[in-house]
């Protein structure tokens, strides 16, 4: 059948255009000009929509698959299909029926003229069909198509599209969402937990009283670390600073405590990114070297953090393989490890989950640390933000308090009590308090992610006039004050990019020899350094404000400053790796610099994770863009001394609550912010992101509508 692996490969591309492509290709005239058969009136309807830019060319090419697939299939049932593919293009996991009957607008954000077109198409699609809309008669429109497939009732015989009750998905991500699903419910623990018996229990209390000094109020980090004795998963959430790696390492220092051979412990630690990896050992080494040092040698943790070793990619960790979707290490190759901590959580898309899940251990211990207020992955799913649901709350049911009390000391405060509380929510912890990230920076992170205009504004205007060097704003500003805020940065945060540029020239004269070689690598390391304390975050990619633009004219601008951007590959292009490259070792979202190598003057791509320098010909390197302007979606994971998030005139949803809270939470001392146009952060602001999934109601049937997942 034509449809199962067209279907499948519909989503399984990098590029959506190429995808619509091949789908228009394979399905012939229904896609160009429909077959008198085909309910041609629909898709002519579709490619209007394609053509006013409300729909992909993707979305459109899904729907006229279908038609072509079951020459009968109802209009309801096309139109639902290009609604969930457009979904898809916009994070979402799967189409919410209830919300696409009742609130098209609230899911769709579609301009009022394509909303009006919207309806007229839905309420023609039931005319003629002898039933009034609603969600029974559409769940029976739907399921009575070859090209659907109803959970509980069909087999599966590779139908494209899979309906679970309310939800309609595309089937590979009914298949990821399902398989999350049900690794999270086994690894919660589909009854109670068992509390410790009475010898580990007191061992606990011994060793999380001496990780832990006593507070007088609850240690949320105390809490993380014995939630995490008792199961094999734990979520840790909170803003930045607030101690999720140095609680993760104080856990590894538990756990090696209360393992029956120590020196067997197998460790592994991850991120979605090269750099967020690089900053999770880092952290966690220097977290368990002062540990050590306070625990009079009762503990060899040099001795572990060494067995640990690098801090991979999950790419890497699950063995990416080139050319292949599918990696090395799944459910019947598990990987050999006993806990396994995956920091940036919030950037692990559902498919990610999926694999990382299905190739860990069920006795294996998965630790989850990430910020759930920072912006999703790109790609479909919020994985995190759904786990983290009841984060806030706690819902900590009778076992888990008495677990707290016994194991820790930590006794809950009756507002976290709830015992009703769902099965996750005892494996869940939120950090509350960031000691990193008090001052000016950190309170404006706050406003954000309250949504509080008022409390932004008042916070902008407070620091302006206090002269706060930490936050400066530029509202309504022209691209020429940008550039030079990228060159030399600004009164109170100076720098820019002039300050790696001015390196660039200390360059020690090739040749041959260790001293030399070593020489070279310290100026490598120089510039990636002072590379990496500024950085432009960007909303969008295209105008004036956005990446693309940006990245041409940076270059130009620094050429003032010595740097000479000629040609594709120069001295000083700092580069942003876009596809994993499993046999170069480079992976999407790594950001390196051009430099010539220590013998000679051809050019390599160098990066740095953590102290470990490495670097490729750039002759070899085919997915790289430059990296002046990033998007702040790709700085996941990262920090720099000085951030300057800019805001576009326009970027419709993509200007969201998240993506500037996600900015500002990059900056370390100094945040900049630059807006094309006054307003334009306060309605960001009041902007929370929405990702509907079905997760929720799968690990918690009857708890929460699909939809419901996210605010
Ligand atoms: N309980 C604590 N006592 C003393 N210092 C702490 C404690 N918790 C965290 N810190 C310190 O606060 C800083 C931030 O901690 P950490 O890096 O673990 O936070 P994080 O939440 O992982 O941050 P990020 O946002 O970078 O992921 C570190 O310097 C850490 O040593």
């Amino acid at each position: 059948m034509l449809s199962n692996d067209l279907t499948r490969s519909l989503f399984d591309g990098d590029d959506d255009e190429e995808r619509a492509d091949e789908a228009a290709a394979a399905s012939g005239p229904a896609s160009a000009a429909p077959a008198a058969d085909l309910p041609a009136g629909t898709l002519a309807l579709l490619r209007q929509w394609v053509a006013a830019g409300w729909l992909r060319r993707l979305d459109g090419a899904l729907a006229a698959l279908l038609a072509e697939l079951d020459p009968e299939a109802p209009p309801a049932l096309l139109l639902c299909a290009a609604a969930l593919a457009h979904l898809e293009g916009h994070g979402h996991t799967g189409l919410d029926l209830r919300e696409l009957m009742t609130q098209p607008s609230r899911l769709l954000a579609w301009p009022t003229e394509g909303l009006a077109a919207w309806d007229a198409a839905w309420d023609g699609a039931w005319q003629g069909t002898g039933a009034t809309a609603s969600l029974v008669a559409l769940q029976q429109q739907l399921t009575r198509s070859a090209t659907v497939r109803a959970t509980e009732t069909a087999p599966d015989t590779g139908q494209p599209l899979v309906l679970e009750g309310e939800m309609l998905y595309l089937r590979r991500y009914w298949h990821h969402e399902r398989a999350v699903a049900q690794a999270v419910r086994q690894r919660c623990g589909e009854e109670p937990a068992q509390a410790l018996e009475p010898g580990a229990l007191a061992q606990a209390r011994a060793w999380l009283d001496r990780l832990f000094p006593p507070r007088e109020w609850v240690d949320w980090q105390k809490a993380a670390c014995a939630l995490a004795l008792r199961g094999r998963l734990t979520v840790i959430t909170g803003g930045p600073g607030t101690g999720k790696t140095y609680t993760a390492a104080r856990l590894l220092a538990l756990l090696l405590a209360q393992a029956p051979d120590p020196t067997q412990l197998r460790v592994a630690l991850a991120a979605p990114t090269g750099k967020a990896a690089a900053r999770l050992k880092q952290a966690i080494d220097s977290a368990l070297g002062q540990l050590e040092a306070g625990l009079d040698g009762l503990l060899d943790l040099r001795e572990l953090t060494e067995r640990i070793g690098a801090a991979r990619t999950l790419h890497a960790l699950l063995g990416a393989r080139p050319d292949r979707r599918a990696f090395r290490h799944d459910a019947r190759h598990p990987l050999e490890l006993d806990v396994l901590i995956v920091d940036e959580a919030s950037m692990v898309h559902l498919e990610m989950m999926a694999a990382v899940l299905a190739a860990l251990p069920p006795g294996a211990r998965l630790v989850l640390l990430g910020d759930k207020d920072q912006l999703a992955s790109v790609e479909a799913g919020a994985v995190l933000g759904d786990l983290c649901r009841d984060a806030v709350a706690g819902r900590y049911d009778a076992a888990t308090r008495a677990h707290l009390a016994a194991s820790a000391g930590v006794q809950l405060p009756a507002e976290y009590a709830d015992d009703a509380g769902p099965r996750l929510a005892q494996h869940t912890v939120m950090l509350r308090e960031s000691r990193r990230f008090g001052g000016a920076i950190g309170q404006l992170a706050q406003a954000v992610n309250a949504g509080d205009r008022a409390a932004v504004q008042a916070l902008l205007a407070t620091r302006a006039q206090a002269e706060d060097p930490a936050i400066r704003a530029l509202q309504g500003g022209q691209p020429e004050a940008l550039l030079s805020l990228a060159c030399a940065g600004r009164d109170g945060a100076p720098g820019g990019y002039g300050a790696y540029v001015a390196l660039l020239k200390d360059r020690p004269a090739p040749g041959g020899g260790e001293p030399v070689q070593r020489a070279h690598e310290d100026w490598v390391r120089r510039v990636l350094t002072a590379f990496d304390r500024f950085r432009l975050l960007c909303a969008v990619r295209d105008g004036a404000w956005g990446t693309e633009a940006l990245n041409r004219a940076v270059p130009q601008a620094l050429a003032r400053l010595g740097l000479r951007p000629q040609g594709e590959w120069y001295v000083g292009r700092p580069v942003m790796v876009t596809r994993n490259d499993p046999a170069l070792g480079v992976f999407n979202g790594d950001i390196g610099m051009v430099l010539p190598g220590a013998r000679s003057e051809a050019l390599r791509a160098w990066f740095l994770d953590g102290e470990t320098l490495r670097s490729v010909g750039v002759g070899r390197l085919a997915h790289v863009e430059t990296a002046f302007a990033m998007t702040v979606h790709k700085s996941q994971g990262s920090e720099f001394w000085h951030t300057v998030l800019v805001l576009p005139e326009q970027a419709g949803s993509l200007l969201s609550r998240e993506l500037v809270y996600t900015g500002i939470t990059r900056a370390r001392e100094a945040f900049t912010l630059v807006t094309a146009r006054a307003g334009a952060l306060e309605e960001a602001v009041q902007q929370p992101t929405r990702r509907v999934s079905g997760l929720l109601r799968m690990l918690d049937p009857g708890a929460a509508r699909p939809g419901d997942s996210l605010p």
